[in-house]
């Protein structure tokens, strides 16, 4: 048996549903090995973020280098990266372990506020890390901060995907998770050449933390496997889909999503 393995470089969220957790969940559902480099902790449930205490970059290159120079992944995931140093030491390594497969979720702000990214540090995201991308998977307020445009329409979407595209990124996808106006919820996928849109309806749930990181996870399994990037994306959106749509239900306030639900629902591992 082939193992498939990815490495997630993300922040712990306590609560379980997001960051390194939500993205070793999803890896495993996916039958794909999950190794993770922490970048920050944070004290965190459904109620929000008490905490962020980040890591210094010299330990986070520590567990990249470990991770690398035993267990070679075949995909490697960003998520919170919190400073300017974190992200060129992560930089830095993926140029060196010349990682083909990178997806980076560019996270900045987490859903009740609290900042997982210094201001300070957008830039060196765009200059560092967005050239190394195979894919980049910003929610609408992440596109809009990285192009310094305003998002409002499809057509919008699609011209701050091609200006990411023209920063570096190889593939860029535009979550419309944060489109309060539509019943369906478009993400759409832009490879430098043509775009697709991946349309489901909203599901209506305050259940839906971790979303983000567990799109880009299982984004990140299905590239791992080979997959290619456009079923990997609508493999990934069904993923969540599935999570958002069996609720768990825990927690008094922003709920995570269901990892379980997608196996659940299909009976079969894809
Ligand atoms: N209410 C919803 N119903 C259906 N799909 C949703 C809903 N909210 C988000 N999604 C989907 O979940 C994925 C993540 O999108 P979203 O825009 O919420 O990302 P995000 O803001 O980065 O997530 P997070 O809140 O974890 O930071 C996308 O595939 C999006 O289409
Ligand atoms: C650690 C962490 N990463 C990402 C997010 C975004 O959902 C979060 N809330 N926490």
């Amino acid at each position: 048996m082939t193992v498939i393995k990815a490495l997630t470089i993300a922040g712990s969220d306590s609560g379980g549903g997001a960051g390194i957790q939500a993205d070793l969940k999803t890896f495993q559902e996916l039958y794909v090995y999950g190794m993770s480099a922490i970048t920050a902790v944070t004290a965190q449930n459904t109620l929000g973020v008490q905490g962020v205490h980040p890591l210094p970059a010299r330990f986070v290159v520590e567990q990249i280098d470990s991770v690398f120079s035993d267990l070679r992944p075949d995909a490697v995931k960003t998520g919170m990266l919190y400073s300017s140093e974190i992200i060129a030491a992560v930089a830095e390594r993926i140029s060196r372990y010349r990682v083909d497969k990178l997806v980076i979720d560019p996270v900045m702000i987490a859903k009740g506020g609290t900042s997982l990214l210094k201001s300070e540090a957008v830039e060196a995201l765009i200059l560092h890390l967005l050239p190394l991308a195979l894919v980049v998977t910003p929610n609408i307020p992440e596109a809009e901060v990285m192009t310094r445009m305003e998002i409002r329409t499809i057509a919008d979407r699609r011209e701050a995907a091609r200006r990411l595209h023209d920063l570096g990124a190889a593939n860029v996808i535009i979550k419309g998770g944060h489109d309060a106006v539509n019943d369906m919820i478009t993400d759409i996928v832009y490879d430098g050449t043509s775009f697709t849109e991946l349309s489901e309806r909203r599901v209506d749930t305050v259940h839906s933390h971790g979303t983000g990181c567990t799109f880009a996870a299982a984004l990140t399994a299905q590239l791992a496997k080979g997959t290619e990037m456009r079923e990997a994306a609508s493999i990934a959106r069904e993923f969540v889909q599935a999570a958002l749509t069996d609720t768990l239900g825990i927690g008094s306030g922003h709920g995570p999503t269901n990892h379980w639900a997608y196996a659940k629902h299909k009976g079969v591992i894809v």
